[in-house]
């Protein structure tokens, strides 16, 4: 959006990040596997329990067991965000975990049934329903964009043509964006949702031995709601980014090959990426943090450390055989709940409501001017009936048609006006009856939830006191025999403090492991690639013209690409120019062909002069 400016004070907090675990899948159940998962949904505490030995609990804002209703999660994680985007606030909610252990399930959901319906259907109803019972002073225009990252490739999964590569850019006023993402605005649940299928239906999936439908890329499907407030004329624009990462796998369990092989690497290298970005967060020594070694953290730049409300829901797998990714994955959350963020509501100067009133005022002036001429019609007719019979029916005919002329360009400029009008969505109106039903379903298990927790608090109250008085009692009571309980417990304490940093040891080791994994396999395929197009060149390129093409290869970081110097002046680009530019500009002298096409005339005599190259010395132009 243009023209963003900042309100004065940001909120400082935490990420937010939540566990979910899913349920033992038949086939796990089949195979013998064992529930190794410890959790304490009273502390929010979680544990793997392999070996029997007592293990390292992980403490989150909220573990959501096996039995987690989506209704409960949403209420919990999503409504908070959404309300703030409301506001004003950017809100990102994102699914991390490895594959198969439910993240689309979480963010998306069965959304024909209403109890399974993930968090991204959930949001339509609850931000259109918060729009029908906003005053009636307020209006807002909701647009949507949905794209998906595969091989490290921005796709726009709403447009006609969801394979061609969008670029990403950045610009101070804007921030990072991705050129050409198509925007829709959207003025109900169901204009919504149809985006949504339209979307999911271009997502890269595939069967793979770890999961039936297994989403391949990170999908971002973002809500834009802008508000305004005619009492005070301030607009706010609320952005929520709705993240269903692609699942981390290890290849040696996927016996992934070929193109999924590729597909697996990327995966495995851009979230290795997100947990290098997560660590110079945390750490707070680094000066620099790797956004840009990524496009999801390019595109993730202001929901990770910037100008957002975050929170992370970590997936696990309960099963023993998924002891490792799981152990990866909470080391992974617990990491990310020492990220801050410094979130503000954004204030909008030239926003699109202001844009479409502006376009409703000059289209309503048109009709005034038509409905101007009309008047004027009558007049001509009068002045025509003096007129000779003939001629005078001829006027009257061209009258008629002027008419209807006028009339057809005024309807067409209305009908303009109430497509315009319908984008802006007037607190108060009370169009959403379904989103309101939903809303209430929420609400209800809301204000359940809010009791629980006053009970909660009260028990906690009690405890604290419980403690005191408990503290109080043991003071009274010091003796040698309590001085050696203490020393022996202090042992215990330094021995179990060392046996967590050696078991965090063995993670970190594995967490490297598989980051060298990942760049191995992305190795192998650059290797393999170069090697290709050595070959390439080997077979079709002779040397004179390979130097003359190094000579003249200059690299863009702009598009990440190298480029040929002076290729806008060469083959059909020239030819283009020249026909649109024919009277101004005198064609070229020279014969391009010779430039290009000289080639030796035989195979055998090309052979001779060219020479071994080794791949290495060839730079990798894309
Ligand atoms: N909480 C849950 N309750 C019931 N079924 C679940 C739950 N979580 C996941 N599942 C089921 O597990 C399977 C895998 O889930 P899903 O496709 O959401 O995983 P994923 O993490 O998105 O995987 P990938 O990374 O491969 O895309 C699905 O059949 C889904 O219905």
């Amino acid at each position: 959006m243009a023209n963003l400016k900042v309100d004065a004070q940001a909120e400082v907090e935490n990420v937010r990040v939540f566990v979910r675990v899913r349920p033992l899948t038949k086939k796990e159940e089949a195979e013998g596997h064992q529930h190794i998962l410890l959790i304490d949904t009273k502390e929010n505490l979680i544990a793997l329990n392999r070996d029997g030995s007592s293990p390292k609990p992980f403490k989150f804002d909220q573990v959501f067991p096996e039995d987690a209703t989506q209704l409960t999660l949403y209420r919990v994680i999503a409504v908070p965000i959404v309300e703030k985007s409301l506001q004003g606030y950017n809100g990102t909610i994102f699914a991390y975990g490895q594959t198969g252990t439910g993240k689309t399930y979480t963010m998306a959901g069965n959304y024909t049934k209403p109890d399974l319906k993930g968090i991204i259907p959930n949001t339509f109803s609850h931000i259109f329903s918060q729009i029908s019972r906003a005053s009636g002073e307020t209006s807002f225009v909701v647009t949507v964009t949905y794209l998906e990252i595969y091989n490290e490739e921005v796709r726009d999964l709403l447009s006609a043509d969801p394979n061609k590569k969008l670029a990403i850019r950045e610009r101070p006023d804007v921030g990072v964006y991705v050129k050409d993402l198509m925007g829709f605005t959207v003025d109900s649940i169901e204009s919504i949702t149809e985006l949504l299928n339209r979307g999911n239906k271009n997502r890269v999936t595939r069967s793979t031995l770890m999961n039936d439908v297994s989403s391949r890329s990170h999908a971002i499907f973002t809500i834009t709601i802008e508000s305004k407030n005619r009492s005070n004329n301030k607009t706010t624009v609320g952005k929520l980014n709705l993240v269903d990462l692609a699942g981390s796998e290890r290849a040696s369990r996927t016996q992934a090959t070929g193109e999924r092989l590729r597909e697996a690497s990327n995966i495995n290298l851009s979230l290795s990426v997100l947990g290098n970005v997560i660590s110079a967060l945390v750490d707070g020594k680094s000066s620099h943090i790797p956004y840009r070694n990524s496009k999801l953290t390019r595109l993730l730049q202001d929901s990770l450390g910037g100008n957002s409300k975050t929170a992370m829901i970590a997936m696990v797998s309960p099963a023993d055989i998924d002891y490792e990714e799981s152990m990866c994955t909470l080391r992974y959350a617990a990491r990310v709940k020492h990220i801050q963020n410094h979130a503000r509501i954004n204030v909008e100067h030239k926003g699109l409501i202001e844009g479409f009133e502006h376009e409703i005022a000059e289209l309503q002036e048109k009709i005034h001017q038509l409905s101007l001429q009309e008047q004027k019609q009558p007049l001509i007719k009068k002045k025509k009936d003096k007129a000779s019979s003939q001629a005078r029916a001829e006027e009257l005919r061209k009258c008629e048609e002027e008419l209807q002329k006028t009339e057809k360009e005024k309807s067409d400029l209305m009908q303009k006006i109430s497509m315009i009008q319908k984008k802006i969505l007037v607190g108060g109106e009370n169009l959403f009856e379904k989103a309101q039903h939903q809303a209430f379903l929420i609400e209800s298990s809301g204000a359940e939830i809010e009791n629980l927790d006053k009970n909660h608090q009260q028990l906690e109250e009690t405890l604290t006191k419980k403690g005191q008085e408990r503290i109080d009692v043991e003071e009274k009571y010091s003796s040698l025999q309590e001085e050696d309980a203490g020393v022996t417990k202090k042992i215990k304490k330094v021995q179990s403090y060392l046996n967590e940093v050696k078991e965090e040891y063995a993670d970190k080791e594995h967490e490297y492991q598989r980051e060298m994994e990942a760049l191995l396999d992305n190795n192998r395929l650059l290797v393999r690639e170069t090697q290709l197009a050595c070959l390439m060149i080997d077979s079709h390129i002779p040397k004179e013209y390979l130097k003359k093409i190094e000579a003249n290869l200059i690299w863009n970081s702009e598009t990440q690409e190298y480029q040929m110097r002076g290729v806008a002046y060469t083959g059909n680009n020239m030819r283009k120019r020249q026909s649109a530019h024919s009277e101004f500009f005198t064609p070229i002298k020279f014969e391009m062909k010779a430039v290009y096409h000289k080639y030796p005339e035989k195979k055998r005599e090309r052979r001779t002069i060219y020479d071994k190259r080794s791949f290495s010395a060839v730079p990798k132009a894309r």
